[in-house]
C-alpha cells in the first residue's frame, strides 16, 4: 500500500482523469519526493531485452509553462534491470492522452514479470523555460570550449562499440 502523500494547499494543482477507476492516481511515496508513483494497468512479462510500451491509466493536464518527466523507479532498476528505453520520457503540458511507459528489461538472462496495479515509474513535474533559438555567427567563448563526452577524464580507451559518425 501506498503511503499517505500529504498534498498541501503549496502543491501544483494538476486535472487527472484515471482511465481505469480500480487503479490510484499518481502518488508521492513520502512527503518531498520528486517523483510520484505510476503503476501498469495491464499484466505484462519482458523477456531479456525485450521492451514494452506500458498503459498507466492515467492522462493529465499541466498547466503552460509544465513539464512531466517519466523516469525509472531505481529499486527495480537495481533488483530487475528494469528501465526505460526513452528515460526520462516527456509528458508535454497539451498532451491529454494516456500516459505511457515504454519498458525495457536490460537483464540478460531473467525476465521481469509485473502485475496490474505494480509501481513501474514516477512521474517528475517540472518548470521549464522555453528558449528563443537566436542564430550568430559565432558563440561566446566558454572556459570548457568544444570538449564533452570525457574531456576531463574516464577510464580506459573508448570501447569500440562506440561508433561515431564524420561529415
Ligand atoms: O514516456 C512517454 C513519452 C511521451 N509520451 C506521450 C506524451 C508526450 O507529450 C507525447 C509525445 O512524446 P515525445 O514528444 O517525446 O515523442 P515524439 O516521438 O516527438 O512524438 P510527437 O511527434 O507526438 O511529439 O507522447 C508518453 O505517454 N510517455
Ligand atoms: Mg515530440
Amino acid at each position: 500500500m501506498l503511503a499517505d502523500d500529504a498534498a498541501t494547499a503549496a502543491d501544483l494543482e494538476v486535472p487527472v482523469t484515471l482511465l481505469d477507476a480500480d487503479l490510484p492516481l499518481p502518488s508521492y511515496a513520502h512527503p518531498g519526493d520528486a517523483g510520484a508513483d505510476l503503476v501498469t494497468t495491464v499484466d505484462v512479462e519482458l523477456a531479456p531485452g525485450e521492451r514494452v510500451l506500458v498503459p498507466t491509466g492515467v492522462a493529465i493536464a499541466l498547466p503552460d509553462g509544465y513539464v512531466a518527466l517519466v523516469h525509472p523507479r531505481s529499486g527495480l532498476a537495481a533488483r530487475h534491470g528494469l528501465s526505460i528505453v526513452n528515460t526520462p520520457g516527456t509528458i508535454d503540458a497539451g498532451y491529454r492522452g494516456e500516459i505511457k511507459v515504454l519498458l525495457i528489461n536490460h537483464d540478460p538472462v531473467e525476465p521481469i514479470v509485473l502485475r496490474r496495479g505494480d509501481r513501474i515509474a514516477q512521474l517528475v513535474v517540472q518548470r521549464f523555460e522555453r528558449a528563443r533559438f537566436v542564430p550568430v555567427a559565432d558563440l561566446p567563448e566558454s572556459v570548457r570550449g568544444s570538449g564533452g563526452y570525457g574531456s576531463t577524464g574516464g577510464f580506459g580507451p573508448t570501447n569500440e562499440q562506440t561508433k561515431e559518425t564524420s561529415q
